[in-house]
């Protein structure tokens, strides 16, 4: 069986599949971090040499290896099921099952202000407000992608232990 985790920047994909891995027993693989450890250089590094088209054309190859994997739970970017043909991919597999991480703006914002530096997309946004407005849009145009999957969790108000609980109870 596969698990991917899909969601906006900061809502807890990396984190809580990392946790849900652990209690299943399954392997972890974040796919950024896989496209770093192969491509031998920063996610940031990527996006400023090479450019965000680039990143998506890799990202999409790196994330097909994936695909077909046993006990695994695959933490998505933000962005991939919302490039190429990822969202279908994902929902024609067999034995997976794709889990949207949902949360508010607010919630989006308070997680990412103090690690923006490393997500390329947003690094460049000064306040809170420029933050507020640019993910309003941007969850304007991804929320399609995302709400295909198979099961939403909401997280806002929760701690990370309380959405993987209601994930795992979700789950079984
Ligand atoms: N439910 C939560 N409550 C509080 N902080 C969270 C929660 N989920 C994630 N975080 C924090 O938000 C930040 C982004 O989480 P991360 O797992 O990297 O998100 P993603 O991979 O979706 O971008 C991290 O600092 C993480 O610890
Ligand atoms: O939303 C996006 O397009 C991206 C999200 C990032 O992953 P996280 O969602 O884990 O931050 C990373 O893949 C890259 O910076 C692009
Ligand atoms: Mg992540």
């Amino acid at each position: 069986m596969m698990f991917f985790l899909v969601g906006y920047m900061g809502s807890g994909k990396s984190v809580i599949g990392n946790k849900l891995a652990e209690i299943l027993k399954y392997d972890f693989i974040d796919l950024d971090e896989y496209i770093v450890q192969k491509e031998g250089i920063t996610i940031k590094k990527i996006f400023d040499k090479k450019g965000e088209i680039y990143f998506r054309k890799i990202e999409n190859l790196y994330f097909k290896e994936l695909i077909g994997s046993k006990n695994t739970v695959v933490s998505l970017g933000g962005g991939t099921p919302c490039y190429g043909n990822n969202m279908n991919l994902i929902l024609e597999s067999e034995n997976s099952l794709s889990i949207y991480l949902k949360a508010s703006i607010g919630t989006l914002v308070d997680r990412l202000y103090e690690e923006k530096s490393k997500r390329p997309l947003i690094a460049h946004l000064e306040s809170k407000s420029q933050l507020t407005e640019f993910i309003g849009k941007h969850i304007f145009e991804r929320a399609p992608f995302y709400e295909q999957s198979s099961l939403i969790i909401k997280t806002d108000g929760l701690m990370v232990k309380e959405v993987v609980d209601k994930l795992v109870l979700k789950l079984f």
